[in-house]
């Protein structure tokens, strides 16, 4: 066994706590654990699932394998494993998927939308289509000139009574779809959102079912131009495309009609609020952090904690033997406080996405009053979370030096999977400005008129008691900052739109502070959560510790970060100030013999973290070896660039130096 390998047994010994039961709390139960695992398993065992190592494939490749995998998965082993939506082994099914896919709009955007766009015939015909793999449909919304601001999308769709058809257009290059995922190569199909013109007046965005490709063909169709957008940051695998249409022209029963319709004579139906066009993206705000950032840096955790266990570099004690980078209090204040965000961020996470399907059950008897705060929270904690785990994961990547730069850390994957979560779905500073439109909004109403999640906006702030970093008090810093920040925000807003700046003017020129006060709301809604849950969990005393510590150390951090704004709104001292920074540190010297156990506990198979760091066994250095020698540059011993450039030179070098040889 390795230096390496037996850092980590030790590491594991010392280990105070059931990392078993901590699996079983972060899994939701036992048996959930037990479920996950079998799913794990069944994945894991099947040879089709099998590929290299993506940093060892070239962009085509993983295209290509990861679609294999993906029609493989969805056709062949889902239903056949009992995966489907509504059952406990579909919650658990991302821990089992493999490290790159693609099919993903089509599943996790599209079936989704047909579902809340579509009327029963409309489902009950596109939805088993969709979900055998017959269509791939994408989510086509972004143009390449508008994301953000949807009003300004260019692309229509024409009513013609005379065919009873509607003609798609995008009038300008602008106007082109860009950026819909597996829209590129996969998608026969796309789910356009387009402006709707009847009669020559417009109706604003509405969902089409555009066919784009020939079903047995796969060719475009007549005025159809489509393709990959090329190279990205990340998501290699992923066919991000383009899709410009010029007369295309679709039956008028592809208009999704549940919410709205036009008749056949012309006339325009609409059935709800225009605002439930908007609900497939809060649908994907509320559940996508999980899978796409909270886990990301859960990976990224486990990683750089496991590396920077066994990883030793200088001297602690003068004289002494080398210590694990880990032992540095520096590096336990860099790595320990992301462990902490992973928890407050997942448990604050499962309380928004049940009050998310609370909301579905009382839209589908009618009533959708919640509307209002479902899009403001949803669309805050998106944004927080991607923000959060996006730092978190490149704090853990540079925390493991020169090796975190390395593909073979598995860190740059994850890194660049994360950080487009601050754009997709909603660009952060957009969705903070709407929940921020919520907050100051809320702030002027009663008591009486809000929603319980909001009350403290307008109570009177309390004083803490007591211990000063004890959850009670934390949640309640946060609570008073969130209030004065809304109320300071709004105050602004309204002495500029009283010194006589239009609204809209008065609202940009207090945008800086929107936001900030935005961040300070979500952040107490994180924190409050993450304390709920810790206080009522059932499990044993050690375990209940570790989530109490990390809980405290989850405030601590964020407070000893911007510890100016809390000085500068009255709500602590300098002296509490340097108490929080002092039981910050104190918490991180508790919880540092228990980081490999807690992020064991996060159970991560080294298939799905494909990272020479962070493998269970601490074997970093072999496998940092074996890894470099399947590079494809060193398939030959020599280079055939190498060889052909520089071999006039060499040979050069080769006659001086065997001259200077031979004249010693
Ligand atoms: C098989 C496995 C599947 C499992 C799936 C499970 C999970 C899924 C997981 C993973 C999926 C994974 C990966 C996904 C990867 C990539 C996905 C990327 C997909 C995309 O990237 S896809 C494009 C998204 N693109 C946007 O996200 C555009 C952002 N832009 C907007 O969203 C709007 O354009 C906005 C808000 C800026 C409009 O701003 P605006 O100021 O112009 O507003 P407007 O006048 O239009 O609205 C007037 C009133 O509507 C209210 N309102 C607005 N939005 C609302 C909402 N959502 N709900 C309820 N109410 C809403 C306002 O609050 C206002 O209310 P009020 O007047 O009362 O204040
Ligand atoms: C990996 C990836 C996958 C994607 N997948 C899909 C998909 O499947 N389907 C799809 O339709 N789209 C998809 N998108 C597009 C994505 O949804 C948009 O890029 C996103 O909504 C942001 O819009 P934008 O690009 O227009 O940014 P912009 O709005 O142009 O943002 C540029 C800058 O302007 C700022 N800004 C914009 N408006 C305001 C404002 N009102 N006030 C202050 N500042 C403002 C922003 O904060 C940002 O700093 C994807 C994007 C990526 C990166």
């Amino acid at each position: 066994m390795s230096i390496e390998s037996n850092l980590l047994k030790k590491e594991r010994q010392n280990v105070t706590f059931s990392v078993e039961e901590l699996t079983n709390v972060w899994d939701g139960g036992k048996e959930d654990t037990e479920i996950r695992r079998k799913v794990v398993k069944v994945f894991g065992d099947d040879p089709v699932l099998k590929s290299p190592p993506i940093c060892t494939m070239t962009r085509e490749e993983r295209y290509t394998e990861a679609t294999r995998k993906c029609v493989y998965i969805f056709r062949n082993m889902l239903q056949k494993n009992g995966i489907y939506p509504g059952s406990k082994e579909f919650e658990h099914f991302w821990n089992a998927m493999p490290i790159e896919y693609t099919l993903l709009i089509h599943m996790g955007a599209f079936i989704p939308c047909i579902m809340s766009f579509g009327s029963e015939e409309q489902v009950a015909k596109w939805l088993p289509l969709s979900a055998n793999l017959n269509i791939i449909c994408t989510y086509a919304q972004t143009e390449l000139g508008h994301g953000s601001f949807l009003r300004g999308l260019e692309t229509e769709a024409t009513f013609d009574r005379e065919t009873q058809e509607f003609v798609i257009n995008c009038p300008k290059v602008s106007s082109m779809k860009w950026w819909p995922g597996d829209m590129g190569l996969n998608a026969n199909h796309a789910l356009v959102m387009a402006n709707l013109i009847v009669g020559g007046k417009k109706y604003g965005m509405h969902p089409f079912m555009v066919q784009i490709r020939d079903l047995s063909t796969h060719m475009p169709l007549p005025g159809v131009t489509v393709g990959d957008i090329g190279s990205k940051m990340g998501f290699e695998a992923i066919d991000n495309g383009f899709l410009y249409m010029k007369n295309v022209r679709i039956p008028r029963e592809n208009l999704l009609n549940k919410n709205s319709e036009v008749k056949p004579d012309g006339t325009y139906v609409k059935k709800a609020s225009d605002r439930l066009m908007y609900g497939s993206m809060v649908n994907l705000r509320v559940n996508l952090p999980k899978s796409q950032a909270i886990d990301v840096l859960a990976k990224a955790c486990t990683i750089a904690i496991r590396y920077s266990a066994v990883r030793r570099q200088g001297l602690l004690n003068p004289g002494g033997a080398e210590v694990a980078v880990l032992d540095y209090t520096l590096q336990q204040h860099k790595l320990i406080p992301q462990l902490a965000t992973v928890y407050a961020t997942k448990f604050a996470g499962e309380g928004i996405i049940k009050k998310h399907q609370a909301f579905l059950q009382n839209m589908a008897k009618g009533n959708i009053s919640d509307l209002a705060e479902i899009h403001a929270l949803s669309a805050s904690f998106k944004a927080s979370v991607s923000e959060q785990c996006t730092e978190g994961v490149e704090v853990c990547r540079r925390a493991c030096g020169g090796h975190g730069y390395s593909q073979a850390s598995g860190l740059p994957h994850l890194l660049s999977k994360v950080t487009p979560t601050c754009t997709y779905e909603g660009e952060n500073t957009v969705l903070y400005l709407q929940t921020a439109r919520y907050l100051v909004k809320c702030a002027k109403e009663k008591a009486a008129d809000l929603p319980e999640s909001i009350l403290f906006l307008v109570q009177p702030i309390q004083n803490a008691r007591g211990n000063i970093t004890s959850l009670d008090n934390l949640a309640l810093y946060f609570k008073n900052r969130a209030a004065l920040c809304v109320q300071a925000a709004s105050k602004k807003v309204n002495q500029m739109s009283n010194k006589g700046l239009a609204m809209h003017e008065a609202w940009d020129k207090s945008s800086v502070q929107l936001v900030h006060a935005t961040k300070a709301y979500v952040i107490q809604y994180i924190f409050d959560a993450f304390a709920s849950f810790v206080k009522e969990v059932k499990c044993s005393k050690s375990v209940k510790e570790i989530l109490e510590d990390l809980c405290c150390l989850y405030g601590l951090h964020y407070i000893n970060n911007c510890s100016g704004d809390f000085l500068k709104l009255g709500i602590l001292t300098a002296h509490h100030c340097n108490i929080a920074e002092e039981a910050e540190i104190a918490l991180l010297e508790k919880l540092r013999p228990n980081a490999v156990g807690i992020v064991d506990a996060f159970d991560f198979t080294d298939s799905s973290m494909e990272s020479c760091l962070g493998a269970y066994d601490g074997n970093v250095y072999e496998r940092l070896f074996d890894m470099a020698k399947l590079s494809p540059l060193n398939k030959e011993p020599v280079h055939q660039a190498s060889y052909k450039y520089l071999r006039p030179y060499l040979l050069e070098g080769r006659d001086i130096l065997e001259g200077a040889k031979s004249k010693l």
